[in-house]
């Protein structure tokens, strides 16, 4: 299990990250999201022991994760971290970056092994491509299969399918977190996007102001947003009492109600439309079958 307790953290007097305590079983995937700036990288680079800590404690199983202070090479055996630099060896092929920390004693199990990641991240046209050659979304995939080359314990991502066009991704997603679950390893992913934590993150943290405001199930946070960052993180919302935080999707355009509000934008979402009307003196967003006329009177309800 890792374990940080109570981990206070700043690059300078400014601290990033204050008193975060937090616990992954093995096979776990646990999702941090938070704005900007919020601190995720730092707490992946501190979980894996980049720097050296003041305050706090951080645990994988009964083995403490220290700093430079303490290693010479920066890093466990059982932990892999994939950052957004990737790091990979340019002018060697996608299958020498895989196998490259694979032991060469094993011939035939580095060969299965590298093509099995191959296929994890769907890389078999590039296998023999140097990785200079590829694109950003390819590199990332390298990255990827190369930190799950020597299967560790705990793998640490940092946006990992940020550079992966969208014609890809689902695949690619389903695939990693599939392999991770299958083969217990726990996994923290850094990330912005929802699509990387719905239907994958067994848990989510939210950093705000340099502090953990809720851990909880991403169903749990979907439905009881609690904040306005939550609620942004999933999706279009509006602030309508005395309802609270609705989402785009629970407000019903209906032939009359109390509600009444005005048409300003129509924007076209793919399955749906997405509605940009004004309500009293704000504008609210709503979830809508088609496009409206601008200027339109409209009346709505709120599922909740
Ligand atoms: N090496 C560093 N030295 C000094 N300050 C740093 C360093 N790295 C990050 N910071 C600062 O620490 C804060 C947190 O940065 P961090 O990269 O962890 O945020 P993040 O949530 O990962 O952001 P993003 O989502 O944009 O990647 C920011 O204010 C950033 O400017």
């Amino acid at each position: 299990m890792l374990q940080v307790n109570n981990l206070t953290f700043g690059y300078s007097r400014t601290k990033v990250l204050k008193e975060i305590n937090f616990k992954v079983q093995p096979g776990e995937n646990l999702a941090i999201i938070g704005e900007s700036g919020s601190g995720k990288s730092t707490l992946l680079k501190l979980l894996y022991g980049e720097y050296d800590l003041k305050q706090g404690e951080i645990y994988w199983k009964d083995e403490q994760i220290l700093g430079p202070e303490y290693n010479l090479v920066v890093g466990y055996d059982f932990m892999k971290y994939v950052t957004q630099e990737f790091d990979l060896m340019p002018f060697t092929t996608v299958e020498e970056n895989i196998g490259k920390y694979l032991s060469n004693f094993f011939r035939k199990e580095k060969r299965i092994r590298t093509k099995e990641l191959i296929e994890v991240v769907e890389l078999e046209a590039f296998a023999k491509t140097k990785v200079k050659l590829l694109s950003g979304g390819q590199k990332q995939r390298v990255a990827l299969a190369r930190a799950l080359a020597l299967e560790p314990e705990i793998l640490l991502l940092d946006e990992p399918f940020s550079h992966i066009d969208n014609f890809q991704k689902q695949g690619l997603r389903r695939n990693v977190f599939n392999y991770l679950k299958e083969k217990n390893i726990a996994c923290v992913v850094a990330t912005h996007d929802k699509h990387d934590v719905l239907g994958f993150a067994d848990q989510m943290i939210v950093l705000d102001n340099s502090k953990i405001i809720v851990k909880d199930t991403p169903q749990n946070l979907y439905k009881n947003p609690q904040s306005a960052l939550i609620a942004s993180f999933f999706g279009e919302y509006n602030i309508i009492e005395p309802y609270g935080i609705v989402y785009a999707n629970q407000l019903k355009i209906v032939e009359h109600s109390e509600l009444k509000a005005i048409v300003k934008q129509s924007y076209f979402n793919g399955s749906s439309w997405l509605i940009e009307a004004l309500f009293k003196e704000d504008i609210i967003f709503i979830q809508h079958e088609n496009e409206l006329d601008i200027d339109l009177d409209i009346y709505f309800t709120v599922l909740m």
